[in-house]
């Protein structure tokens, strides 16, 4: 087993675009490197290139530049290597409802020429992902959560030895998504296997992933394991909620005043700035608001999460990057943060 699963080198995608002549720059220089044997989280916004650099790992897509290797082999030399090392679920299921759950596991077996062998991998699986009672029935009456656990059992059917997973739980129920969690954290503990997993859930990468890449623009913008990277931001994260008379940008200049506190941003009647100590710098906070005219309606103090690693790496929140809301940074807190 090579030390890295994959090593993604420069990589660049641009797809072409009728009326752009300088077309869609879908990856623009993405380096990742997945150790063998672990989960891997890509983390990015709708749009920053994870399904792309998921498209060339998994050979069905060729970079405009860079280079790539998955379990040691190259994805443009031997891509057909590449194919038999690698299991893919995609976001789409790729099961037949028509069929049972057990008839899908042993045609996806005879289908990578295992022979013989499909019926006793079938029951493995089945047994392996909690399907046994509903194996005789047709997957369309399964619930997405049965659903998704069959699309992994299925992708791991030729004993792959990287898996990547794209969006596992997106459409799942909490309860299904727990569930499905608890599934991928056994995955890389059994038989070396490396996962690597798409998703836009902070939660789900922090959670599951060993280490995680924050992908934005086409470029990997943090790389490292969930607790350094929030380890890497010193101090308390405070959010403040502005009255409805404040003026935003009155409360901005204020908190962006004080000593102690840096990295302001607005998002509509949301502040949040980092402090060495958030507890102790709330009364200065508050009391200068109130003094300016721009109270705050409440407070809270946290510990920094990924949606402030990512702020700090993007210069936005990441629930934003989503809805597309806007947000303004102090521009000389931001200079700050990217340093
Ligand atoms: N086949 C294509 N032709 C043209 N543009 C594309 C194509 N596929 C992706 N893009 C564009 O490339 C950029 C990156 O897309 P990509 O699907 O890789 O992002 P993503 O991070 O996977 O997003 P999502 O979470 O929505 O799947 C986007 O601007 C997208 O519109």
């Amino acid at each position: 087993m090579p030390e890295n699963a994959i090593e993604a080198r420069g990589l660049v995608k641009i797809y072409p675009l009728r009326g752009r002549p300088e077309g869609i720059r879908a990856l623009d220089g993405l380096d990742i490197t997945v150790r063998s044997g672990t989960v891997f989280g890509l983390l990015g916004p709708n749009g920053a290139g994870k399904s792309t650099a998921v498209k060339i790992l998994t050979t069905l897509a060729r970079p405009d530049q860079g280079t790539a290797t998955v379990d040691g082999i190259d994805v443009l030399g031997r891509p057909d290597r590449v194919r038999r090392a690698i299991g893919v679920v995609a976001q789409r299921s790729g099961s037949d409802p028509m069929a049972t759950g057990r008839e899908n596991l042993i045609l996806q077996g005879r289908l990578y020429g295992l022979g013989g062998q499909a019926r006793r991998r079938a029951d493995e699986l089945l047994a392996r992902f909690d399907l046994t009672e509903a194996a005789g029935r047709l997957v369309k009456t399964y619930s997405g959560g049965m659903q998704r656990r069959l699309d992994v059992a299925l992708g791991l059917t030729h004993r792959p030895r990287v898996l990547f997973l794209d969006e596992p739980t997106t459409g799942l129920d909490p309860e299904a998504r727990a569930a499905m969690w608890q599934e991928i954290s056994r995955l890389a503990g059994d038989e070396g296997l490396t996962v690597l997993l798409t998703t836009h859930y902070l939660e789900e990468a922090d959670r599951l992933a060993g280490e995680l890449a924050i992908v934005d623009h086409g470029r990997v913008v943090a790389q490292g394991t969930p607790d350094g990277l929030k380890g890497e931001l010193h101090g308390d994260a405070v959010h403040l909620e502005l009255a409805e008379r404040a003026d935003p940008e009155v409360a901005r200049g204020v908190v962006a005043g004080l000593t102690g506190v840096r990295e302001v941003l607005v998002a509509g009647r949301n502040i949040s700035a980092r402090s060495d100590d958030g507890a102790a710098a709330v009364p200065g906070i508050l009391a200068a608001l109130q003094n300016a005219g721009a109270p705050a309606a409440s407070v809270t103090v946290a510990r920094p999460s990924l949606d402030d690693v990512y702020l700090r790496h993007t210069g936005r929140r990441y629930s934003e990057t989503e809805t597309g809301t806007p947000a303004t940074q102090d521009a000389t807190d931001l200079e700050g943060a990217n340093r």
